[in-house]
């Protein structure tokens, strides 16, 4: 093989393999990247929500950056699940160290509304992460973290993503509408021009993972050298099929589907 996309997620665990790491590198994978991960925090949790979480020492996550970055090539990475504003600077630090896009996840609550992160961590994000990065992808409550502002409608959706790039420093910014009512349908301001990427919304308690799964697609498009907008573009449609052919799986929110993703993706483009 000539040129390997490489991929990197820095996140938290899911034992239960639907969001988080696991569900990172499942999407890595089916989309031919060769995925690697460092790991934030081990969190005890399944699709009925989140038990514990043990935070990896600060040292011990510099240690595995340094692990990827004197030793691999990473062309898109993502962060997930960063608790702690220590833990956000260490990364900021790191990432201008190497040649990659960078995907940011913001993740603040899990679906099962247990908190992933830490409320002292939010100012951090925005002044150190968010400049550095190529893409941050918020669901509704996360940009009205983010912009400080309310977002009822899909107007607000548009100015929120417009904001978080105008006067935060994001290199581009996703407002997803996965937890609105009507399609979902997500808004792209990449500095110039708003885009717009719609779906049905499909019927089903199992979206546990969804927002990791998109966001990792997205980094495994940009490894393979799609544009940003094509990369929306075809991690919309994977994380869709991910959903519709979800897992029935678990007592709780189950997990999406992966491998039915690729196939279906893959009849259209691979
Ligand atoms: N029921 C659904 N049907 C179709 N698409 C959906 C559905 N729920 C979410 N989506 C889409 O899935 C993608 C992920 O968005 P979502 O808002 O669920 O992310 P998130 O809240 O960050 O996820 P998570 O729950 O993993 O934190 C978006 O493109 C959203 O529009
Ligand atoms: C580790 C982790 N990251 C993100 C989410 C959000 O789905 C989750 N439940 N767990």
């Amino acid at each position: 093989m000539k040129h390997v996309p490489c991929a990197l997620t820095i996140a938290g665990t899911d034992p239960s393999g639907g969001a988080g790491i696991q569900a990172d590198l499942k999407t890595f994978q089916e989309l031919k990247c060769y995925g690697m991960a460092v790991i934030t925090s081990a969190v005890a949790q399944n699709t009925t929500g989140v038990k514990d979480v043990h935070h990896l020492p600060l040292g011990f996550l510099e240690k595995q950056l340094q692990s990827i970055s004197e030793d691999m090539p990473v062309h898109a990475l993502k962060t997930g699940m960063v608790a702690q504003k220590d833990m956000m600077n260490v990364i900021a630090d790191w990432i201008p160290k190497i040649d990659a896009y960078y995907v940011m996840d913001p993740v603040m609550i899990a679906q099962s509304g247990d908190s992933l992160s830490e409320e002292e961590s939010r100012e951090v994000l925005r002044n150190q992460l968010l400049p550095l990065t190529s893409l941050v992808t918020p669901n509704i409550p996360e940009a009205e973290e983010i912009t400080g502002k309310r977002i009822k409608t899909e107007k607000d959706m548009k100015e929120a993503a417009e904001a978080i790039v105008k006067n935060f420093g994001a290199g581009a910014a996703l407002v997803k509408g996965g937890h609105k009512k009507g399609t979902a349908v997500d808004y792209l301001f990449d500095g110039n021009e708003i885009y717009t990427f719609e779906s049905e919304r499909i019927q089903t308690k199992n979206t546990h993972g969804t927002g990791c799964t998109y966001s990792a697609a997205i980094t495994a498009y940009l490894a393979r050298g799609y544009s940003l907008p094509e990369a929306v573009k075809q991690a919309k449609h994977f994380v869709t099929e991910a959903i519709r052919h979800s897992f029935d799986l678990g007592h709780g929110s189950g997990p999406t589907n992966h491998f039915a993703a690729r196939e279906e993706v893959s009849n259209k483009w691979m």
